[in-house]
């Protein structure tokens, strides 16, 4: 009896436990909050500032041991089987899931007692040896103005350095080259991997290149068919009766090195990355605009704590920020999935996770991928859904692919949760919802500090998205996440990306022409305060535009002071402060004499911003500018100019298209 009564005190507490801390859960204010985030993120990703406790908890696996399933997930345990590297270079998570797919269908199509495929991330290219390979299938993604993803920087020049001419004779290749044609240099870090391997080998590629613009999956799968098909009739590959070298080669590169068991810690030219950020402190917030109306601008100046974290920038490199889902987005998909939250579900390695934190953490909710579409199609039972969804997905228009408009424009102005309240007929399985979204990736701000100024400090400066679609309010995920839900105090997952494509000339007495609208600005910002530092005496020109002077104009005390110090020579442009509408591309055109003397000394031209219309006008007008000014000279070899000013990199390019 009495044990009776004292399990009923004990339930009575335990219940009053949970409900009251749930309670104060929902009330506690968002530093407490942002602890958790941090609590999440020891516990979620490989910190190389953790320590064996942090770690672990909710991945029970090791970082080496998930690195070990990534690698080993499509291969064969038979030792006598052919071998085939499937090799992936990705900035924001695309390159990663096409590789996937290759290397499952390679697995599929051959079995996985006869081919042993392994997967890697560029990153931890130094595991493989490279002499003992035989066949290289790699996917890699372009990024900011045609370069390699960050993780496959060393991969390119590693190769490039260690081998000569023909010295992998034995390695067949191909190259599916990811891209976007709305960008100038369509898929060239594909491409220029292409010829790298091709000096390297001394041959051709087995199969033509593949260039996917977009996610355009019908092209990847046709690629893949190729190399099926080219596989199934020439002997590429011997067996490997030895076993296999890349598992003990990962356990001694990878395994041994570790500091704490963090990869990224074995390969200090990487350091910090999407796995293993660094948590850095904001030091300050501000506004740098005037925001009251809607239509204003909502720009923000964040300095970061880099004290300790061993980061060492320069101007032109950026400063990539992991953020997290809005609370709000993410309880509005939660309601249409008719879900809690509190849901278990399984991550990527197998671990287990609750929906909300999937949603919160992992996942992007705003992009939809069109085979969620495909999915929904699956599970919905209405014949108004099974229409639309017909309709949407017919392959008379295209299916998935990028040439199906109708789809492509469905999509475009639709994030998940509308897709989801659209099709309400569909009975979804969380998981399999899940795995048909995509990671969350991390954002991209250039750096608008000098490290010769203050080392341990880093700013940003960014411009917040909010705005209204099919009735509802929508938001930018990483810059409401930095406007809203962190503070100063706060920490969040930043890591360093470096950008040799947007460099001030070596010698400081050449001159630079820094094109910047709005927040095109921020490296520019770096740029003047590096050069004053410096010392440098060439000449500072700088072209800024916005709408309003008295309401966006960035760093218009600063900027004004560098013009008052002699420092720099500043136009601006202030679209709407009259009744014709001006532009950066207006000014610059007002100034051709003086740009084109510039370039005659030798001047190093930059421009940073919206690459959807201004990067366009902007060189349109450079084009007109050096036909004009140049003696006897055509559109053709002005064109030609530009060209050859952008090979010599006197013309540099940080643009991004929304
Ligand atoms: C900031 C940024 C810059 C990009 N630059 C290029 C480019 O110069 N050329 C290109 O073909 N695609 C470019 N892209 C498109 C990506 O290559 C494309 O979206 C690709 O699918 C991304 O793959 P990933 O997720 O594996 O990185 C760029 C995308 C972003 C976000």
């Amino acid at each position: 009896m009495t044990l009776l009564v004292l399990l009923l005190v004990f339930l009575v507490t335990a219940v009053y436990l949970v409900f009251f801390c749930n309670l104060c859960d929902s009330k506690k204010p968002d530093k407490f909050k942002e602890k958790r985030f941090e609590n999440f993120l020891l516990k979620n990703i490989d910190l190389s500032v953790g320590t064996a406790e942090t770690q672990g908890k909710k991945n029970t696996l090791s970082p080496l041991e998930r690195l070990k399933q990534e690698v080993f997930q499509y291969s064969s345990s038979n030792i006598s089987t052919k071998r085939v590297l499937v090799a992936y270079g990705t900035e924001y998570g695309f390159s990663r899931e096409v590789a996937k797919k290759i290397a499952e269908q390679l697995s599929q199509h051959f079995g996985k007692d006869h081919i042993s495929v392994r997967l890697l991330n560029l990153l931890h290219w130094e595991i493989v040896d490279w002499k003992r390979e035989e066949l290289i299938l790699v996917a890699c993604s372009t990024t900011g103005d045609g370069v390699l993803p960050n993780e496959a920087k060393d991969f390119y020049d590693g190769l490039k350095e260690k081998f000569k001419e023909g010295e992998l004779q034995n390695l067949n290749f191909a190259v599916l080259a990811l891209g976007d044609r709305g960008y100038p240099h369509f898929c060239r870090a594909g491409k220029l991997l292409e010829e790298l391997l091709k000096k390297i080998t001394g041959r051709e590629a087995f199969v033509v290149r593949g260039e996917v613009d977009q996610e355009d999956w019908p092209v990847i799968e046709e690629w893949i068919d190729s190399v099926l098909g080219c596989l199934d009739n020439h002997d590429l590959l011997t067996c490997m009766e030895n076993g296999d070298y890349l598992e003990a080669s990962l356990e001694m590169k990878v395994g041994t090195n570790s500091v704490n068991g963090c990869i990224g810690s074995t390969f200090p030219n990487v350091g910090y990355s999407k796995e293993t950020p660094f948590l850095a402190k904001i030091l300050e917030k501000r506004l740098l605009t005037k925001y009251e109306f809607p239509d204003d601008k909502e720009v923000l100046h964040i300095e970061l704590d880099l004290s300790s974290s061993g980061i060492q920038y320069i101007p032109g490199d950026a400063l990539a920020v992991l953020p997290k889902n809005c609370p709000r987005q993410v309880q509005r998909l939660l309601v249409a999935l008719g879900a809690t939250g509190e849901e278990e579900l399984s991550n990527s390695d197998n671990s287990p996770i609750s929906l909300k934190d999937m949603l919160t953490y992992n996942l992007d909710i705003k992009n939809v991928k069109p085979e969620l579409l495909m999915y929904l199609r699956q599970c919905a039972y209405s014949d108004n859904d099974l229409k639309l969804l017909d309709d949407l997905l017919d392959v008379e228009k295209g299916g998935l692919s990028k040439k199906n408009g109708v789809l492509r424009g469905y999509l475009a102005s639709r994030e998940v949760y509308d897709v989801l309240a659209e099709f309400s007929s569909a009975s979804v399985d969380l998981q399999k919802f899940v795995e048909h979204l995509r990671p969350l990736s991390p954002r991209y701000y250039s750096i608008s500090s000098s490290s010769l100024v203050n080392s341990n400090r880093v700013s940003i400066t960014v411009a917040v998205v909010r705005y209204e679609l099919l009735g509802l309010d929508r938001v930018g995920v990483a810059t409401t996440y930095l406007a809203d839900r962190v503070d100063v105090g706060s920490k969040i997952p930043v890591f360093l990306s470096k950008n040799d494509n947007f460099r001030l000339p070596s010698a400081g007495s050449t001159p630079v022409i820094m094109i910047g609208p709005g927040t095109g600005v921020a490296p520019f910002r770096a740029f003047l305060l590096e050069r004053e530092r410096m010392g440098s005496t060439g000449r500072n020109v700088l072209f800024f535009g916005c709408r309003h002077k008295d309401r966006d104009f960035l760093y218009a005390e600063e900027l004004q002071a560098f013009v008052d110090r002699g420092f720099l020579d500043l136009f601006v442009a202030f679209s709407r402060d009259q009744a014709k509408k001006i532009y950066v591309q207006d000014i610059m055109l007002e100034q051709s004499a003086f740009l084109w003397s510039l370039l005659e000394q030798g001047a190093h031209v930059y421009v940073c911003g919206d690459g959807t219309k201004m990067a366009n006008d902007v060189h349109e007008a450079w084009i007109r500018i050096v036909s004009c000014q140049k003696p006897d000279c055509s559109r053709e070899e002005a064109l030609e100019f530009m060209d050859a000013l952008e090979r010599n990199s006197r013309y540099q390019r940080d643009v991004w298209i929304t």
